[in-house]
């Protein structure tokens, strides 16, 4: 039975390395697969890894209907045995519901990647139309970490490296830090609710109130 999968977790936890992955074995057995992608890092029309690897992808537009783009793909003489969309949380819900009619109507298996939660921790629409909708979601079995060493489950926006709660939910950017641009960092719930980034712990321990009293 084809499926529509939804793999999810949190940012650099692996999800485009997966992606491309599965794009890899199933070509390698003759299989071609038709790849959405939307404001991936690594430009438009891009599907990208952190690892360094990427692939050319159709550049999702707003409005746009992924079910009649596939429809019309095939019905010109185009191939697509399988369906990948990464960074789906950026889809809108109806594209979302148009990729579960490509699995029900079309037969073909949807594999969807994304970010369920934004900076905010609250569920992107297109993440929560796939929580909705898919047969299966996976969590990514590489734990991304928080600085702490525990499991990270929430996505913070930094600047500076210090995390930011008001802004709009799509600011497209990558796990780094610095001065004044807006970043991003994946920390352990405790640590969201506490808005402590690595930047600010560090801050914390350094700071002379939590330094060691001289005995001098
Ligand atoms: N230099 C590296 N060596 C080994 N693994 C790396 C390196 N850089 C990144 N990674 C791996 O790549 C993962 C990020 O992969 P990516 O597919 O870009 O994540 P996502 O799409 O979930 O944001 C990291 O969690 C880490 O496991
Ligand atoms: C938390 C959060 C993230 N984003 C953006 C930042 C990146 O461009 C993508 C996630 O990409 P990844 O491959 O999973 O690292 O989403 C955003 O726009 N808003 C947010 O709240």
């Amino acid at each position: 039975m084809p499926e529509l999968v939804f793999f999810s977790g949190t940012m650099d936890c692996g999800k485009s390395t997966l992606a491309l992955q599965i794009e890899h074995n199933r070509s390698a057995r003759g299989l071609q697969g038709m790849i959405f992608s939307r404001d991936d890092r690594a430009g438009e029309g891009k599907l990208s890894s952190r690892l360094g690897l990427v692939t050319d992808a159709v550049e999702v537009e707003d409005g746009q209907d992924l079910y009649a783009y596939l429809v019309d793909h095939l019905s010109q003489g185009g191939r697509a045995d399988y369906v990948i969309a990464d960074e789906a949380q950026f889809l809108a819900p109806e594209q979302i519901d148009q990729l579960a009619r490509v699995v029900d109507d079309l037969g073909l298996d949807v594999y969807a990647f994304g970010i369920t939660t934004d900076f905010r921790s609250k569920l992107f629409p297109g993440s929560q139309r796939l929580v909705e909708l898919a047969d299966r979601v996976e969590v990514l079995q590489v734990e991304a970490l928080c600085w702490c060493g525990a499991r990270a489950t929430h996505n913070a926006r930094t600047i500076g490296g210090v995390m930011v709660v008001e802004g709009a939910q799509v600011v497209v950017g990558d796990v780094t830090h610095s001065a004044d641009e807006v970043g991003y960092e994946v920390l352990c719930r405790r640590h969201h609710r506490r808005r402590m980034t690595s930047a600010t712990a560090r801050a914390a321990a350094l700071s002379p109130d939590v330094l060691p009293v001289s005995s001098s």
